[in-house]
């Protein structure tokens, strides 16, 4: 592969014919995505988290790991390379909806109030102080859909987020735009973050006041981020909460920074974060088993976590939200909400479909 075939991608098709592992991930802040791939042996699989200790390579982490859902570590050599991608990649006629031309769909769907039901009883009843409820929307794909055009528009329109492309045959092809680290840093300083709660952006500003629900949902985090830090003697500074970008919505976000003695542990340390209270509830274990039992669909990757992992050098690993799974004919999207017990359905409803829009817009409208 030549580096201008590299530049421009033409041959992310061939990738995937010939069953080549890559990722291309742009990091907020840097100016050009990375490109990377696995051009010798297969993929390594992995059927525990904490089995990603002293393990170096891109990780692809579903929420709930299995047999048929393993994290897959693809071995590259290097961390991704800056890739300048050409804006001429983008084709002309791929239709970008603006936000005014957005369809939102009104009322919920039978399995989404079931499922919310079953919730908020449990949540009623204190069995939970918190429950994230997820779902999937699968549409057919139209021909015109390109992946990699998907990938720059999103470089282009989410600044704030970690945007990724990536593809092994185990996985199939995943989009994302995700404003949410789960574990990032180099050396001796490392972060994390508690985001929850969820407004549209009022005139593509932050909102500033956030009412009891939004913050409580958030708090629950934050508390968690700290015990779980603290259980492995990690006392991190924080910083927070306060509104932060993603997309055309903002979240609550309280930044955490800490030392590590050493990262030979990094899987232990994800093993004790993942998956947090943003993706999954309290108390953890059983809110876990509670979403495997009762939502109703396979999560697969969306909600687990993503990214560079490299304990000798700079680690970049986000959850997996705002994705996509692009499929031969479909694509399926993927997102959730925190509930508590005074959560309304429709409100929920809503704000999943505004989720769920962030990356249906970067696809090509069906005529
Ligand atoms: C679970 C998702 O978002 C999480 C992150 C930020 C805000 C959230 C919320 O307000 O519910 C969620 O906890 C998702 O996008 O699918």
């Amino acid at each position: 592969m030549t580096d201008e075939e590299i530049r421009n991608l033409t041959t992310i098709d061939a990738f995937i014919q010939r069953k080549q592992p890559f990722a291309i991930y742009r990091i907020p802040g840097e100016e050009y995505p990375r490109f990377l791939t696995q051009t010798t042996g297969e993929v390594c699989l992995i059927y525990d988290v904490k089995d990603l200790d002293r393990q170096r390579g891109f990780v692809i982490a579903p929420f709930h790991v299995s047999e048929a859902c393993p994290i897959v570590l693809i071995q590259s050599e290097q961390p991704g390379q800056p890739l300048p991608i050409e804006e001429g990649i983008i084709p002309d006629d791929f239709s970008v909806f603006s936000s005014e031309e957005e369809s939102f769909i009104a009322s919920c769907s039978e399995e989404y109030a079931a499922c919310f039901h079953t919730f908020i009883e449990a949540l009623s009843n204190h069995t939970f102080d918190k429950l994230v409820l997820s779902r999937s929307l699968t549409i057919q794909k139209v021909s015109e859909f390109s992946p990699l055009a998907a990938f720059r528009i999103a470089c282009r329109r989410y600044v704030h987020s970690y945007i990724y492309l990536c593809y092994t045959p185990q996985t199939g092809i995943w989009l994302g735009s995700t404003p949410e680290i789960l574990l990032s840093g180099e050396k001796k300083e490392w972060n994390t973050v508690a985001l929850a709660g969820t407004q549209p952006l009022q005139g593509g500003k932050l909102p500033q006041i956030w009412d009891d629900k939004n913050r409580k949902e958030q708090e629950y985090v934050t508390s968690y981020i700290r015990h779980q830090l603290l259980s492995l003697g990690i006392r991190a500074t924080e910083n927070g909460p306060y509104p932060a970008y993603a997309g055309a919505l903002s979240h609550l976000k309280t930044d955490f920074q800490f030392s590590l003695k050493n990262s030979e542990t990094l899987g232990e340390l994800l093993n004790v974060l993942h998956p947090t209270p943003a993706v999954c509830g309290l108390p953890k274990e059983e809110a876990y088993r509670f979403i495997l039992d009762n939502e109703g669909y396979d999560r697969s990757y969306y909600s687990g976590f993503i990214g560079w992992l490299d304990p000798d050098g700079r680690t970049d690993l986000y959850v997996n939200l705002r994705c996509m799974q692009v499929g031969k004919e479909t694509l399926t999207f993927y997102a959730g909400g925190g509930l508590l017990a005074s959560s309304e359905l429709n409100d929920e409803w809503q704000e999943t479909e505004k989720k769920l829009q962030t990356m249906r817009r970067l696809t090509p409208a069906l005529s």
